[in-house]
């Protein structure tokens, strides 16, 4: 963001004490709370317990790939905020890692280590499989990829038979180190590669989708926004209500955020555009810092009349791009890129509209998030 920027940050973000708090919580540590970090093995077949998976009916990512691939890496810097520098440090993963996201929807993060055989015998399929929401394969692209994706076929053919509407999310990953050609041409051959194989193994169409990623920029975030989206119930009725909503208000792109790991879950359907998606991104980590450094508990502190529930800011940047931020509930928030001289004049207008997507937006989802909010109520707040 730049310095010279002209920071109206609304009053409604800052003066809100605990004691005015609702549900609105736009604060990383609090989410985070949510957020378990265990460890597992997949259990070979024999040792299966019938009722655990009735506990972990939670749509699953699989992070897969060969070693040293970067798939710890994404899951830390994606769901840990852990900076993409310190993934040097990062461990060689010897278990799976069985991460439980506990946010808009409740989701585990599986990170294989490189070296699993899990396609032998002595692990259960189902187990790893069963309740998927996708396969991530990681493809290093700075190294020699031609093992990595025979592997990937060898997985593809395997679990495809037993659950073939299983979604296959091709990470083509590292691809800050190589030159826009070069990331074209390894994109090309590495797709080429896998779609001969798969069909001359008689599987057409096979439901292949492809991204190219690295750590050091947001088009990780970016490939897991479209990853998570695949599995939101709804997708489409959330993008329509976006959709009205960025057209009653003049909004250029709009994006509904996951707080926490800054994935976005929607957007309306108009082309991504990076840089937007960058500056959103970016505001969110203003106003999270704000928020945690204002919002504490201040015994002398006097709320100054009625609060607006809701974290809500926007700022003014040099070129006049506005950016309009309104927390949704606990772990969303939607952040919006306004441009439009006129638009902008219409503050209110733009409130009121927020508020009442706000409504729908909770009315779509909140039935699902308060049954699932019970849910780990009755289960102790425990989750796997
Ligand atoms: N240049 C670059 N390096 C990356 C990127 N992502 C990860 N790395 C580096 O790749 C190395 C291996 O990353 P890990 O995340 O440990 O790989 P892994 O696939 O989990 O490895 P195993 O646990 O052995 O299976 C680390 O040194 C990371 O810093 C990236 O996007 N770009």
């Amino acid at each position: 963001m730049d310095p010279d920027s002209e920071h109206c940050l609304s009053t409604s973000c800052l003066l809100y004490t605990p004691a005015y708090k609702t549900n609105a919580r736009l604060s990383l540590e609090i989410i985070l709370q949510g957020t378990n970090h265990v460890s597992g093995s997949v259990q070979p077949r024999s040792a299966l317990i019938p009722n655990t998976q009735a506990r972990d009916a939670k749509p699953r990512l699989l992070l897969m790939g060969l070693r040293r691939s970067g798939k710890s890496s994404i899951a830390s810097v994606v769901f840990h905020k852990m900076p993409p520098n310190e993934t040097l440090f990062l461990e060689s993963t010897t278990r799976i890692q069985k991460d439980s996201i506990h946010s808009f929807m409740d989701f585990q993060v599986w990170d294989f280590p490189g070296q699993l055989e899990y396609l032998e015998p002595s692990f259960d399929l189902e187990d790893i499989f069963g309740s998927l929401g996708a396969l991530v394969w990681v493809i290093d692209a700075q190294d020699d990829y031609l093992d990595s994706v025979a592997r990937l076929n060898r997985t593809i053919l395997t679990v495809q038979q037993y659950y073939p509407g299983i979604n296959i999310e091709v990470f083509i990953h590292k691809v800050d180190g190589l030159s826009d050609e070069f990331r074209t041409d390894i994109y090309q051959d590495i797709v080429q590669r896998i779609s001969d194989e798969l069909s001359d193994a008689g599987y057409e169409n096979a439901p292949v989708h492809y991204y190219l990623t690295s750590i050091y920029d947001y088009s990780v975030f970016e490939a897991f926004s479209k990853v998570i989206q695949k599995l939101i119930p709804n997708l489409s009725t959330l993008e329509n209500l976006i959709n009205t909503l960025g057209n009653n208000c003049g909004f250029e792109k709009t994006y509904l955020f996951d707080v926490l790991s800054k994935i976005y879950i929607a957007s309306d359907t108009r082309p991504v555009d990076m840089a937007c998606y960058e500056m959103c991104s970016d505001y969110i980590d203003v106003i999270v810092d704000v928020s945690e450094l204002y919002s504490w508990d201040h015994p002398e502190r006097r709320p100054k009349g009625d609060q607006i529930q809701e974290a809500e800011s926007h700022v003014v940047l040099h070129d006049d791009t506005m950016i309009h931020l309104m927390e949704m509930n606990k772990y969303l928030c939607l952040v919006s890129v306004i441009r439009n001289r006129e638009s902008k004049e219409k503050r209110g207008l733009i409130d009121l509209n927020c508020r009442t997507f706000q409504d729908g937006l909770n009315e779509v989802f909140s039935r699902r998030w308060e049954q699932l909010e019970e849910t780990n109520h009755l289960d102790g707040g425990a989750l796997t």
